[in-house]
């Protein structure tokens, strides 16, 4: 990811990562490092401003290029890792956790934070963390709107490994590619899918209704004032 400053994701970059995967897909890919040209950002996650005061048609669409976004980077026939050396709050979380192995760096803060924003993670977002820390944990990381810290993230098992700076994070990413290269390729695929199909069936047979709900909540007057004192909160801390 390449967008200065945080990765925010727009539905320009969220279609630039669909049509990325899409061509990886094409191209018979063995596998996919996710990562960051920021040095200290992963992905802020959803671009704020996508969601404030937004043209309803633009509020849709950015919604359904984000769910196209999702289901085919959670459906990778190809094997997927995160190169986690930033922080990775909220949908820069989602990217992680749709991943199939997640390596992290010393001092960053990783999860879904959306309750303490006064916003509520979509379901799939919710799904994700559970089908990654389990049951208990997701509840109670989701309700809190926690952000982990390295260590909670291995401790937890929101990730898999801890490496000490961005070469040595893309180094162990590089080292779970090579160690899915002699797998067989469709029996790989199969069981992939098996284990995220019903977390990608729930979101493909409700995608109109995620969508409603999407709009019915941000469209709420005390919901845009939350976003607009977030966003107020966000650019005061810059400036
Ligand atoms: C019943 C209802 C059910 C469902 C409801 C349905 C849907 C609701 C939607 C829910 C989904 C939400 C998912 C999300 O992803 S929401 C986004 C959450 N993201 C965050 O909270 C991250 C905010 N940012 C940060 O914490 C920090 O920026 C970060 C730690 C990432 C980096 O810190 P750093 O100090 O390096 O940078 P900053 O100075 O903070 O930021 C630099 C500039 O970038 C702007 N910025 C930061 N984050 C965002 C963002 N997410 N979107 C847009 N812009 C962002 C920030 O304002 C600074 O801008 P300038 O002031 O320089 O212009």
């Amino acid at each position: 990811m390449n967008r200065p400053p945080v990765n925010s994701l727009n539905t320009e970059h969220l279609e630039q990562l669909h049509r990325a995967l899409v061509r990886l897909e094409n191209e018979k890919c063995r596998g996919m490092i996710l990562s960051s040209s920021s040095p200290t950002v992963f992905s802020a996650g959803l671009d704020i401003r996508e969601m404030y005061k937004p043209e309803l048609e633009k509020a849709r669409k950015f919604w359904r290029t984000l769910q196209d976004m999702w289901l085919k980077l959670y459906s990778t026939p190809y094997p997927t890792v995160a190169a986690i050396h930033g922080h990775a709050p909220a949908g820069g979380c989602l990217l992680a956790l749709s991943c199939e192995y997640r390596v992290i760096v010393p001092n960053v803060k990783i999860g879904l934070n959306e309750t303490q924003l006064g916003i509520v993670a979509p379901q799939w977002f919710q799904d994700c963390m559970r089908n990654v820390i389990g049951e208990r944990q997701a509840e109670k990381a989701l309700i809190a709107g926690h952000m982990f810290n390295t260590e909670q993230a291995l401790q937890v098992g929101l990730v898999d490994e801890v490496a000490a700076d961005k070469a040595a994070c893309i180094a162990r990413a590089e080292a779970f590619l090579a160690s899915q290269a002699n797998l067989p390729l469709l029996a790989r695929k199969t069981v992939k899918l098996g284990f995220r199909n019903s977390t990608l069936s729930r979101l493909m047979t409700g995608r109109e209704a995620d969508t409603k709900i999407f709009i019915e909540y941000i469209f709420q007057p005390k919901v845009q004032k939350g976003i607009e004192l977030y966003l107020q909160s966000l650019s005061k801390k810059s400036g």
